[in-house]
């Protein structure tokens, strides 16, 4: 399978969100990486053919996906940022009551909502009215109901945003499970999200794809530019207005900075081994965008 994205632009007004998007895609994860603003949602919204570009082509399989109308949205699955979900329905009875919705039998509908729900880990909550559900559990369901049409292209928006640590990796891990013969693609700004199961990022800057690569490439491009340093608080003011500053942690009396520079930042600094919340201050960093010194 193989989905191409020739040329896409969006504008709303003078604002161009997506800015000549070019990108081959092919099963797996991919991690759409990008600050606020950056075109992420523009990019989902109209790969999930719920709104339409300014210009460009979307290509499955060399099919313009525009002449391949329903056939086209039958194969996506998709999960906005915000879903409303019916409170009162149980979990059960929501996901049969969208599969009538999506036009399944009834006996596909039993055997795909039995399924789903074991695939997303809530059988045993099927009961469970959803308006009880946690976070995480919520975020599973919207990703159950995605799945009920057995989509080849699953889109979701911001999927981690609200939950705690577990039910991230929880939620991290069933994306990759079902990303196997499909291609999932994941909008975040939680690198951490992304690090261990997207095969390439996306990076969207300004509505432009800035990158594309494995996520060890894109370390591998920072990985002479990342250092920590041991400072007191008072100097901590003058690192920030030179450098890219990351985590600061306190250790006893003094502050361990996590900095991005081309060069050593102070002769005691030592070189660390880059992540991808490092990635991210290197391309996002937009308050101190200006600095001399990275
Ligand atoms: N319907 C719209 N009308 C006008 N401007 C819009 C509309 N939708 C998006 N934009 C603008 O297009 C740009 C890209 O927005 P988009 O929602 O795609 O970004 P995003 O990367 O998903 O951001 P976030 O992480 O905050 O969701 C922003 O400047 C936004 O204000």
């Amino acid at each position: 399978m193989n989905l191409t994205i020739d040329n896409l632009s969006k504008s709303f007004g003078q604002k161009k969100a997506l800015d000549e998007v070019t990108v081959e895609l092919t099963t797996g994860v991919y991690g759409i990486l990008g600050s606020n603003g950056s075109g992420k949602t523009t990019l989902m919204r109209i790969l999930a053919s719920v709104m339409k570009p300014s210009s460009g082509t979307i290509y499955l399989n060399g099919q313009d996906i525009n002449k391949m109308d329903h056939q086209y949205r039958e194969l996506i699955g998709y999960l906005p940022q915000q879903v409303g979900l019916y409170k009162n329905f149980t979990a059960e009875k929501l996901l049969k009551y969208i599969s009538a919705l999506k036009g399944l039998s009834k006996e596909e509908t039993d055997d795909k909502v039995k399924e789903v729900l074991e695939l997303v880990g809530l059988s045993n909550d099927r009961k469970g009215k959803v308006g009880k559900f946690s976070g995480g559990m919520k975020r599973r369901i919207g990703i159950a109901q995605a799945l009920l049409n057995d989509p080849k292209i699953l889109i979701v928006d911001e999927p981690t945003a609200g939950l705690d640590p577990k039910e991230r990796i929880r939620f991290r891990n069933l994306l990759s499970k079902i990303s196997k013969d499909r291609i999932v693609l994941l909008s975040t700004h939680i690198v951490s999200d992304i690090e261990f199961i997207a095969k390439e990022i996306l990076v969207l800057k300004d509505g432009k794809l800035i990158s594309q690569e494995t996520p060890q490439k894109l370390l591998k491009g920072i990985e002479d530019k990342v250092w920590s340093v041991l400072v007191t608080e008072e100097e901590i003011v003058h690192f920030q207005s030179n450098y890219k500053v990351g985590n600061i942690n306190r250790v006893q009396d003094k502050f361990q900075l996590r900095i991005l520079s081309n060069s050593i930042p102070h002769e005691s600094a030592k070189q660390e081994v880059p992540n991808l919340e490092d990635l991210y201050l290197h391309y996002f960093d937009e308050e101190n965008i200006n600095r001399a010194a990275t």
